[in-house]
Parts: C-alpha cells; sequence; structure tokens
C-alpha cells in the first residue's frame, strides 16, 4: 500500500504580509507539511523569497521530531543552480529540499542529457543534500518525461535516492493554474515501480481534481489556491486527505 496521505498547502497563496501566523492557521487547519515555493527569475519566470524569509516563518511552526512528519517544510526549489543554496535552506530550517531534474546539471550544458559530470548529476546533488541531514526530493516538469528518473530511483546506493518524486501538473512559476491531467501517467508509472515511494502533486490540486491524482497513486498533495481561497480551509483540507486515502486503499 502507498504511504499515508500527506497534504501540504502551498504558502505560495498565502497573504505574504502575514505569512508566519498563515503558515501556523494553516497548521491548525489540519496540514500536514507546508509546501515553500522558491522562484528565482530564471528557473522561473517569477520571483518568491529566499532563506531569510524561511528563517522567520520557521519560528511560527513546530519541526518535525520524525522523517516526513508534521511540520515539515517542503522547499520546492524552482532556481537555477540548486547545489548552491543547500546548507543555506538546511540553516534557515528546510527539512525536504526538492530540485528540479532539469536544474540539477551544471548550466555549461545545454541539456541535462549532454552533461555526463558526475559532480553536477542529480545523484551526486541528492548526496550532498543526505550529507546535510535533510530529505531530498527530485521534481519533473511537464516537458520532461518520467523515464529519466529510473536510473536515479533504481541506484543501490542509498544516499544517492530520492525521498520524494515531484510530477508536476501545471508548469512550475505561478499559483492558481489549471490542473494538466496529461501528467497522471507518470504518475501511475512511478506507483506502479514503487509502492512505498513518496509521490508529490503540485499544480492546480483542489476538490475538483484530487481523486484523479488519488486514483493514479499520488500521496502527497500540494494545494495552494484551493486552501488559502477556500472559505473553510480545514474542509478542503480533510477532503483532500479523504480521497488520498480511500482511494490509496485500492492501489
Ligand atoms: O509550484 C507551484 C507553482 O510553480 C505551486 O506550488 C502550485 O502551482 C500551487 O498552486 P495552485 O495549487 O494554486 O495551483
Amino acid at each position: 500500500m502507498p504511504p499515508n496521505a500527506i497534504i501540504a498547502p502551498s504558502i505560495l497563496s498565502a497573504d505574504f504580509a502575514q505569512l508566519g501566523a498563515e503558515c501556523a492557521r494553516t497548521m491548525d487547519q489540519g496540514a500536514d507539511w507546508l509546501h515553500v515555493d522558491i522562484m528565482d527569475g530564471h528557473f522561473v519566470p517569477n520571483i518568491t523569497f529566499g532563506a531569510p524569509v524561511v528563517a522567520k516563518i520557521r519560528s511560527h511552526v513546530d519541526k518535525p521530531t520524525e522523517n516526513h512528519g508534521r511540520g515539515t517544510f517542503d522547499c520546492h526549489m524552482m532556481i537555477a543552480e540548486p547545489k548552491k543554496w543547500v546548507k543555506e535552506f538546511k540553516k534557515a530550517g528546510c527539512d525536504l529540499y526538492c530540485f528540479h531534474y532539469e536544474a540539477a546539471f551544471s548550466s555549461a550544458a545545454e541539456s541535462p542529457e549532454q552533461n555526463t559530470d558526475e559532480k553536477t548529476s542529480p545523484k551526486a546533488l541528492i548526496r550532498y543534500i543526505h550529507d546535510q541531514g535533510i530529505l531530498a526530493g527530485i521534481a519533473i516538469k511537464p516537458d520532461t518525461p518520467v523515464d529519466v528518473l529510473w536510473e536515479i530511483l533504481e541506484n543501490p546506493e542509498e544516499k544517492e535516492r530520492p525521498d520524494m518524486v515531484l510530477v508536476m501538473t501545471v508548469h512550475p512559476g505561478f499559483g492558481g493554474q489549471k490542473f494538466m491531467a496529461s501528467e497522471l501517467p507518470k504518475v501511475q508509472e512511478l506507483r506502479k515501480r514503487y509502492p512505498e515511494l513518496n509521490i508529490e502533486v503540485d499544480g492546480g490540486l483542489g476538490p475538483g481534481t484530487i481523486d484523479q491524482a488519488a486514483d493514479a497513486g499520488a500521496n502527497v498533495i500540494v494545494a495552494g489556491s484551493a486552501v488559502f481561497g477556500a472559505k473553510d480551509p480545514a474542509e478542503v483540507i480533510a477532503l483532500l486527505r479523504k480521497s488520498v486515502d480511500e482511494r490509496s486503499q485500492k492501489l
């Protein structure tokens, strides 16, 4: 059976003027993790915030007492140089550093396939993140085929295997976009091969789309506008959890 449902509201849709209070409130409303979107204006055409802001909001939410536990800060690094920021974000209180496959190679290569330098490979980056004592996630954009992940997930070296895979269900950069159901076969394939893996989906998730994502096998659900824009965010969080829990029994 897949791992438990983890509901991770994306604070991209929170009121940035009251971010600490928004984080604390969302946890009180039943969130498991907080999804923290870091955008650098290069990897994606938008800018959010950096480690100093994460350090400030971290103090408003209790640290998790175990890996993947309640209060995990799930930092989604939509940045062009993911290795450069690992230590700083760990220091700020990031518990799970999720980088993009597409950004993991040195900028000298025109595409990930052209880069054969082991030092800048996703596997090396995962090892580096684990060496800092935090969890590592790897994300793929809609244009990236899921096959690129097999070599990384099948690595016999445990330290070089990710703790979570994030399948983007929108093109990264902005909240409030339309859910791309075309990405769900990636989730299905991942779940078929890795029953125990934490598989996260991000983009356009809410009451109208959660059942499809849960049927495909996603268990970590990011929802920004659906939670922060709701009249009753606690009800939406509970609904997302129920869908995943019910559907995961049948997988
Ligand atoms: O990573 C993201 C955008 O790049 C956001 O986390 C995501 O889009 C969530 O927003 P929404 O639930 O409103 O679609």
